[in-house]
């Protein structure tokens, strides 16, 4: 269990975040724009910017910031990578743990000496988590992996990590307002409003017995999104 016993990101004497969650193996962290999960992401990486500051208690058994032990998946693999760099270049490891780490999530080698504009969003995204991988990490952070994807691009990612996680045992925090796909992928969830965690616990109890009513609403406007989508 990786547990955050707190984290608070101070900014002009105000919390903007402040927080406490444990990760079994795979949590959600769930919230709408401005609740503040990218700065929890960029807490953890060590990436706040300077005017603000972190409180974090933490039992890691790993350094986490700025420690090689924690790999990141952004939002948009398109902005992700080095347009001007042949893909295998973007890797620091040699060509054959580069081919290994294709095998991994699916791609083809040809792929390797092509330039980023040349890969559809998926093939990027896989990149993308082939070098987060690269450095064996024990915890994945994860922010909207699949919002810039189609749904069929976003349903195989999802399948991919989930198929990772159990080969490669790192354990990951989705920071997310995709329910639907923060479903799929984890066993807990956090709901969190204006920097705050006001629900918590297994992901099945929470979506079928949530108890707050924002998480009520929440749920609702992501099946309603999804139904509208279709
Ligand atoms: N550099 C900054 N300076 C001041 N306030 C900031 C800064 N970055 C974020 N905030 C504030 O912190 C709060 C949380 O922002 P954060 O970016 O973490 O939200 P989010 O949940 O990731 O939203 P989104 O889904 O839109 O990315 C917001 O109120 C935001 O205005």
């Amino acid at each position: 269990m990786m547990n955050v016993s707190k984290l608070k990101i101070i900014y002009n004497n105000e919390a903007l975040v402040d927080i406490a969650f444990d990760i079994s193996s795979s949590l959600a962290l769930i919230g709408q724009s401005g609740s503040g999960k990218s700065l929890t992401i960029k807490a953890l990486l060590g990436m706040l910017p300077k005017e603000m500051k972190l409180q974090l208690e933490d039992n890691f058994d790993f350094e986490l910031i700025g420690g090689k032990t924690v790999s990141f998946v952004p939002q948009n693999p398109f902005t992700a990578l080095s347009p001007l760099t042949k893909i295998k270049k973007q890797f620091f490891s040699d060509i054959k743990r580069v081919q290994e780490l294709f095998d991994e999530v699916g791609l083809s080698y040809g792929l390797l000496d092509r330039f980023v504009p040349e890969l559809s969003g998926g093939q990027l995204q896989r990149v993308v988590i082939a070098i987060a991988l690269e450095s064996k990490p024990k915890l994945l952070l994860l922010d909207e992996p699949t919002t810039a994807l189609d749904p069929d691009t976003k349903e195989m990612i999802i399948q991919l990590l989930k198929k990772l996680q159990k080969k490669e045992q790192f354990k990951m925090l989705f920071v997310t307002h995709d329910i639907i796909s923060a479903r799929e992928l984890c066993e807990g969830v956090a709901i969190i409003k204006n920097g705050k965690i006001i629900e918590s616990g297994k992901m099945n109890e929470v979506m079928q017995n949530p108890k707050q009513e924002y998480t009520k609403i929440l749920i609702e406007a992501n099946f309603a999104n999804r139904e509208f989508r279709i």
